[in-house]
């Protein structure tokens, strides 16, 4: 893991005071995030937390209610082009006519009409990422036939086509086995480590990435903290961070946050004024 505290290198994402209200309901509160270079950030928390509208924010689909978002360092204004998205899920009809590569290829070009045109140096760049994630051997098999960690490959392919400086995955494993999930977080943070890029992945569970992530970022009640494992995941920090008592506990290795969900209020994050700050650890 790297020593992210060293930091040298500007960040390749800063977030400053970002909160978000739909009507009268404050989603995200004064979030404060700096990302850096290669680092892996795990954004978790439970159903309703305000991940993917972060991610919408990061994005540049979604403007704050308030506060700034900075992708790239100060001087390079090309945002989204520095970003790689990775969506939540991928709905294919088994008999679309889409080969693996041709997927792939819309990451350069998907913003234009019909299937991409293929160039010879398109086609290299193409077959370097499908070895890169290792999924060169259904390249040319129709989209819709493959399993879901197959198409999972191929999305990160997609988003990696354009080099970004980010790459951000909306919880991918949510619909993969055990087996394909591991294989999909090793994957992508090997790729992130050789290539320097930043990955920010959403989950629910944060215990598949225990052994990846250089940070992680918990939101509960649209209040985050940032910081390293230990620090984070304390039942002191994190009932300060609900604002009611929760416990963390470490099963055999897993950690569990027991007692951190409202509830009383159908399981929704509790109305707050859009006041506070999160803490980066
Ligand atoms: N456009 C919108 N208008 C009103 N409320 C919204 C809108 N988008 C999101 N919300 C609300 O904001 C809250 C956070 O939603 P978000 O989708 O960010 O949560 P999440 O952490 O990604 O949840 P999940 O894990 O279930 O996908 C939810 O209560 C949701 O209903």
């Amino acid at each position: 893991m790297m020593d992210w505290a060293a930091g040298k290198d500007d960040p390749v994402l800063a977030l400053d005071n970002i909160s978000v209200q739909f009507d009268k309901r404050c989603v995200l509160k004064n979030v404060n995030i700096r990302v850096y270079p290669g680092e892996f950030i795990g954004l978790i928390g439970s159903n309703g937390a305000g991940k993917s509208t972060l991610l919408k924010v990061i994005l540049g689909l979604l403007s704050p209610t308030q506060g700034t978002v900075q992708v790239g360092g100060p001087a390079d204004g090309k945002g989204e082009r520095l970003m790689g998205y990775v969506p939540q899920k991928l709905f294919l009809a088994p008999d679309i006519p889409l080969r693996g590569r041709d997927l792939v290829a819309l990451g350069l070009d998907g913003h234009r009409w019909g299937i991409p045109l293929f160039s010879k140096e398109r086609k290299r760049r193409v077959s370097e990422i499908l070895e890169a994630v290792d999924a060169a051997r259904y390249a040319d098999a129709p989209v819709g036939q493959l399993s879901g960690g197959e198409q999972q490959r191929l999305l990160i392919a997609q988003a990696l086509l354009t080099d970004p400086q980010i790459l951000l995955l909306d919880e991918p494993l949510s619909n993969l086995d055990i087996k394909s999930a591991y294989e999909v977080i090793q994957l992508v943070s090997r790729i992130g480590r050789e290539k320097g890029i930043a990955v920010i992945l959403v989950a629910h569970d944060m215990n598949p990435l225990l052994g990846v992530m250089d940070r992680v970022v918990y939101l509960a009640d649209g209040k985050a903290l940032m910081g390293q494992i230990p620090d984070v995941f304390r039942s002191d920090v994190l009932s300060d961070l609900y604002g009611y008592p929760v416990e963390v506990l470490n099963v055999q290795g897993r950690i569990m946050v027991v007692g951190g969900r409202n509830f009383e209020n159908n399981g929704y994050p509790r109305e707050a004024i859009c006041c506070e700050s999160n803490e980066v650890l």
